[in-house]
């Protein structure tokens, strides 16, 4: 390998390693992001117990992951915005509150492809075990 291309993999994996720093930043101290792991996890050990199909699967993990992801954003907004912009101001008030609505669009989504996904296997569950 010649020393260009070997800077630039070096350049990539120090790259992923600040990601993963991110990544592992949010987990750590954003409360929010806390509470869509663990609403996750729960619903992953439920697509276990009721069995979802591959596609179920697809489309549960791409909602969890549009939602970790709104939040993601939502915090970084939120960090730029005390960092360029501590005092009061009505546009920091608008991107905040703009970037805190992408989080609860992403939310609404998430309950309503849970509730399609999810309640009618439930409700097929229960049904069985009235029998
Ligand atoms: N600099 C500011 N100027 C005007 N309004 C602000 C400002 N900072 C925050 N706000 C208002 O307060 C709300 C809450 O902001 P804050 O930064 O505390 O985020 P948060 O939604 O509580 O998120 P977190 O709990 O993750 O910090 C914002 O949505 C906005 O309406």
């Amino acid at each position: 390998m010649n020393s260009g291309s070997h800077d630039k993999s070096k350049k990539r994996s120090i790259g992923f390693i600040y990601a993963w720093n991110g990544l592992a930043n949010m987990i750590k101290s954003e409360r929010n992001f806390q509470i869509h792991i663990f609403s996750a996890v729960i619903v992953i050990v439920i697509g276990f117990i009721v069995r979802l199909s591959t596609l179920e699967w697809s489309i549960v993990l791409l909602v969890i992951g549009f939602v970790l992801v709104t939040e993601m954003v939502n915090t970084a907004i939120e960090k730029i915005i005390d960092y360029l912009k501590p005092d009061i101001h009505p546009d920091a008030k608008m991107i905040k509150d703009v970037a805190a609505g992408a989080v609860l669009v992403s939310a609404i989504i998430a309950a309503i492809v849970g509730f399609l996904i999810f309640l009618p296997k439930l409700i097929s569950i229960m049904r069985l075990f009235s029998l």
